[in-house]
């Protein structure tokens, strides 16, 4: 309706000039303007309906296309995550759907609109004179030649700015989670120039395309200028041999402009659309990855009747992107009851360990059986219902402390929230649920966090509780005391503690020795202070500096 009205405008304006102003007939100008006007009225309201829901079309589409990306992510196993990296999920997330939203609304604001008026201008033109008509024919091709030309140059290097946006994400991201620690080495400086070096880079890239998409105006407005002169000449030819009047060649100059002002927005969204195409790719990628380990709700409730709760069976693991094992070989059991002890150096895979009880990656080779089933015929569900893990790094999310803790039990009572403070001995430091958490627990102690990940762990009562590593920000006392919690706690069939401090593991019923992947030893503490020589030294070690 819009481009209908733009395209009648002229021809009210050819009206008022030839049969109004050098007619002198004031009536015909009154009137021509009158409807001039009206007719600018109803193209601005169409403009603003258009607009509306094109606004309300495109912000829909982009949340629902955020959301579905984010979904994705959260079902990704860790092989998926470590193969994008999370610097890549930010810059889909929210640059390229942020492009597709855009490029949608573009669609229905002008997709449709300029087209017909490039079209109507030309055949406007076609009516008022034929001669003239072949001028506008001839912009076209000219047109469309210049923009191929820097099309062609553009997209593969805007291809290279969305590369370089996902290396500043993950400069800026770790720059930024890591402010304290690079504030505390002094390493400042070195961490600007790093940044400094991607954002040039970035700098140069985007000026590097724009550098060229900057020729597009320039060069119109050459192209428009030529074709005005060309179109005042002949028109003044035809003028004098009384082929047009005054008001057509103003009109005519009015769909020139328009005609070029369309082709401009054609050129444009062809820019958009050539970017949202990339960010559709990357986009969809991420889509249509179907997660390696899929996730699926709980189909059953393990029981743990049997006498083994766990078992691995010579159990062999890579990393995808790696070829050498990073666990080799292992072998145990663990029965119903018993706390298992996991000590090692580091690197000697403790975590990789339990990251495949809990099915976050597959075993390359061997066996996996949790509660006398092959976990590979368990759900991630199922595992999630028996097994909470508390990771090495606590991580807390800004909220209140009742948000963190029934963030995956979302229906424990205030009571149950209390009753795992308690067991985690947090009752020092919370006293209100309502508490605020900041973003990464910021205004709350390493050792402090990590009670609350304990905490939030326990509120579901776990059959299996995994702690990796999750007392060593405490103190002695408070690590006893916990432990000693936990063995009171009747609903934990199993604990597994992994621990760089013998002195946290000892107690176990039984230990796993690693180192460098593979099992050196498992028994009791006693068995393995006869049996281990690896083992001693590990305790000699850590003896001689607790002294
Ligand atoms: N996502 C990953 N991709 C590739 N290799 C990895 C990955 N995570 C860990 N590794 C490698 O696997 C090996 C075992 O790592 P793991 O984290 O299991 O050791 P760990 O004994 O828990 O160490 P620490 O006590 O320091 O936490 C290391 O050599 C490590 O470099």
């Amino acid at each position: 309706m819009e481009a209908i009205f733009e395209l009648t405008l002229p021809l009210f304006m050819a009206y008022l000039i030839d049969s109004g102003i050098r007619e002198k007939n004031m009536s015909v100008v009154y009137s021509a303007t009158l409807y001039m006007l009206g007719l600018s009225v109803l193209g601005l309201a169409c403009v603003l309906i258009c607009q509306y829901y094109a606004s309300v079309a495109s912000q829909g589409f982009g949340t629902e296309l955020r959301l579905a990306v984010v979904k994705k992510i959260t079902q990704f196993s860790h092989t998926e995550i470590d193969e994008f990296g999370p610097d890549t999920f930010l810059t889909r997330t929210i640059n390229d759907v942020n492009q597709l939203q855009l490029a949608l609304a573009m669609l229905i604001r002008l997709v449709i609109r300029a087209p017909f008026l490039s079209i109507g201008s030309i055949v406007m033109a076609f009516t008022i004179n034929p001669s003239m008509g072949f001028i506008f024919l001839l912009t076209v091709p000219i047109f469309s030649f210049i923009l191929y030309l820097l099309m062609s140059k553009t997209v593969p290097k805007y291809k290279q700015v969305l590369t370089t946006i996902d290396e500043l994400n993950t400069v800026t991201s770790e720059q930024l989670t890591g402010v304290k620690v690079i504030r505390a080495f002094g390493n400042e400086s070195l961490m600007e120039e790093k940044s400094n070096r991607v954002s040039e880079r970035l700098a140069d890239r985007y000026l590097d395309m724009t550098k060229l998409s900057a020729l597009m105006s320039p060069l119109t407005l050459f192209i428009t200028n030529i074709i005005i002169a060309l179109i005042l000449w002949v028109g003044d030819i035809n003028v004098s041999i009384g082929n047009l009047q005054t008001g057509d060649i103003v009109a005519l100059i009015n769909y020139m402009l328009q005609l070029l002002a369309a082709l401009i927005v054609v050129a444009n969204l062809v820019t958009i659309f050539v970017r949202a195409f990339s960010a559709k790719n990357r986009v969809e990628e991420l889509l249509n990855t179907t997660p390696s380990i899929p996730t699926h709700k709980a189909n059953q409730l393990l029981t743990f009747q049997a006498d083994i709760t766990l078992a691995f069976d010579q159990v062999s693991f890579h990393y995808p992107d790696t070829t050498q094992n990073v666990l080799q070989n292992i072998h145990f059991d663990l029965k119903k009851g018993q706390q298992l002890g996991i000590v090692g150096p580091t690197g000697s895979g403790k975590t990789t360990l339990v990251e495949l009880i809990q099915k976050f990656y597959l075993p390359s080779t061997g066996n996996i059986l949790l509660d006398n089933q092959n976990i590979l015929d368990l759900t991630t569900g199922d595992i999630k219902q028996s097994i909470r893990y508390v990771s090495q790094k606590s991580v807390i999310f800004s909220g209140t402390i009742k948000s963190n803790l029934t963030m995956g039990f979302p229906n424990a009572t205030e009571e149950e929230c209390w009753t795992a403070l308690k067991w985690a001995d947090c009752l020092e430091f919370v006293d209100d649920l309502n508490m605020p958490t900041a973003e990464n627990g910021t205004n709350f102690s390493g050792g402090q966090r990590q009670r609350l990940a304990i905490a939030r762990a326990l509120i579901s009562r776990p059959a299996i509780l995994i702690l990796d590593d999750s007392l060593s920000a405490l103190d002695y006392k408070t690590d006893l005391t916990i432990r000693q919690t936990l063995a009171s706690l009747t609903f934990i069939k199993n604990s597994i503690i992994i621990s760089q401090r013998i002195s946290s593991v000892k107690e176990s019923d039984h230990l796993l020795v690693l180192n460098q992947g593979t099992l050196v030893a498992q028994g009791t503490h006693a068995e393995l202070m006869d049996e281990s020589p690896f083992y001693q030294q590990i305790v000699a070690s850590q003896s001689k500096e607790e002294e």
